[in-house]
């Protein structure tokens, strides 16, 4: 998926110099271009034409309201893990009935929030959470239309923390478990079984590992079918990569040409819940340089943007690209680009070669996934704005923090 570009401080596509929206709305602050997120969700969609398809964008990727709703505009559904991501889509002008609700630990006042709304699917992870969901949908005199996530044991290649699809996870039904689970719920009185799901896992770079998981969901879809339980589904959830530089991850398209040939004739309604692969490379961070620091070991950029800011490099080493947003005169040198909070894990990147000096713009790429959704107040930093480009336009679509916002709800003792 080809990027947001910010070439001569400008990014390219919308033509909107960076540093004017930076001194605009200050920094730390989060761009992102809506016709690069359109773009990249068209193209999900196109690589499905001709299929059964729903493409449920997983908020968690960036939930700002306004991305939400382009999502909506565009026909989106929308795979959400809490009763707060249900409530943003509905907020947004999302559609409940093209909601898949995934995740471990749902609990009772999210399925019957959920059921409520009238959501297309739970992917239930477990037998408890099944007979939880049995009892609310009972007590409510609904039905819960349901899909298992299966958990197939693949490898996904990617960091530990972010491999969902391996035994020892905390994510899916074992396959070998999974038989008996859908006996039961196809036998519930409040339950429809409508399909079965799997996520392996996220920033997969090929193929692979998708086909394999596949190839098992769709041998015990037989062994079910056979059974007479027949499936209307098969989801197979996000996880699709990116490129933040090095890597080469197959674009939509080919990646639902490795699939096809596995799926065969079958008539199954395809749903894939995609979040990185969306946003990631249509946002950037960008941030100020506050000092230069010479150390005696490296040199630091010390920067207005922090761990709080961007997490994915202190939580999983992520490698990000940082560019300067405007090039300067001074001399290339390596720098540990750094935040101001109090850890020594508050870094941005490492040993980056870059001319700069002190009040220049960076950017930092790839930034519109897991960039502002994971961010925190931690050293009591307000949370940077967001602003979304449109063609020539900028429009703020979610305000910097105050700091009287930073105590909201708090409350000191009589
Ligand atoms: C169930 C589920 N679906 C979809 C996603 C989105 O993944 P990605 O952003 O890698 O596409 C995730 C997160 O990895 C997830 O846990
Ligand atoms: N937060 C992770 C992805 C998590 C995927 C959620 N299942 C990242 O930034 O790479």
């Amino acid at each position: 998926m080809d990027y947001f570009n910010v070439d001569n401080g400008l990014l390219m596509a919308e033509r909107v110099a960076v540093a004017e929206a930076a001194e605009a709305y200050g920094t730390p602050l989060y761009l992102y271009s809506r016709a690069t997120i359109e773009r990249h969700w068209q193209a999900f969609t196109d690589a499905m034409a001709g299929r059964d398809h729903l493409i449920c964008y997983a908020v968690k990727a960036n939930s700002n309201l306004a991305v939400l709703n382009l999502m909506a505009r565009l026909g989106s559904g929308f795979d959400i893990v809490s009763g707060g991501e249900l409530a943003r889509v509905i907020a947004a002008g999302g559609d409940p009935a093209k909601v898949v609700f995934s995740g471990v630990g749902k609990t009772e006042a999210e399925m019957e929030q959920a059921l409520k709304a009238g959501i297309h699917c739970f992917n239930l992870e477990s037998e408890p959470e099944l007979d939880r969901l049995q009892q609310v949908a009972a007590r409510l005199g609904m039905v819960a239309p349901v899909s298992l996530r299966i958990n197939p044991d693949i490898d996904a290649n990617s960091h530990p923390y972010i491999s969902t699809g391996l035994k020892q996870n905390k994510f899916g039904i074992p396959t070998s478990q999974a038989l008996p689970v859908y006996r039961r719920a196809a036998a519930m009185t409040h339950i429809q079984v409508l399909g079965m799901d799997c996520h392996i896992g996220s920033q997969l770079t090929e193929s692979r590992p998708f086909v394999e998981a596949l190839e098992r969901l769709l041998v015990l879809m037989d062994t079910l079918a056979d059974e007479g339980i027949e499936l209307e589904h098969l989801d197979l959830g996000g996880g699709l990569g990116v490129s933040y530089g090095q890597e080469t991850p197959p674009l939509p398209t080919e990646y639902v040409q490795a699939l096809l040939p596995t799926l065969g004739l079958r008539k199954l309604k395809l749903i894939l819940e995609p979040g990185r692969a969306i946003m990631a490379n249509a946002g950037i961070l960008v941030t100020k340089v506050e000092y230069l620091k010479q150390g005696e070991d490296r040199d630091f950029a010390i920067v207005d943007a922090a761990m709080n800011d961007l997490l994915r490099p202190s939580l999983y080493n992520a490698w990000q690209e940082i560019v300067p947003v405007k090039a300067s005169s001074a001399v290339a040198r390596p720098y540990d680009v750094v935040g101001p909070v109090c850890e020594t894990g508050d870094f941005l990147g490492k040993n980056r070669e870059l001319a700069i000096a002190a009040g220049d713009y960076l950017a930092v790429r790839g930034a519109g996934a897991y960039g502002f959704t994971m961010s925190s107040n931690y050293n009591s930093r307000p949370r940077a704005a967001e602003v979304m480009v449109d063609g020539d336009r900028m429009h703020l679509i979610r305000e910097r923090e105050q700091p009287q916002q930073l105590w909201r709800g708090e409350h000191c003792l009589p």
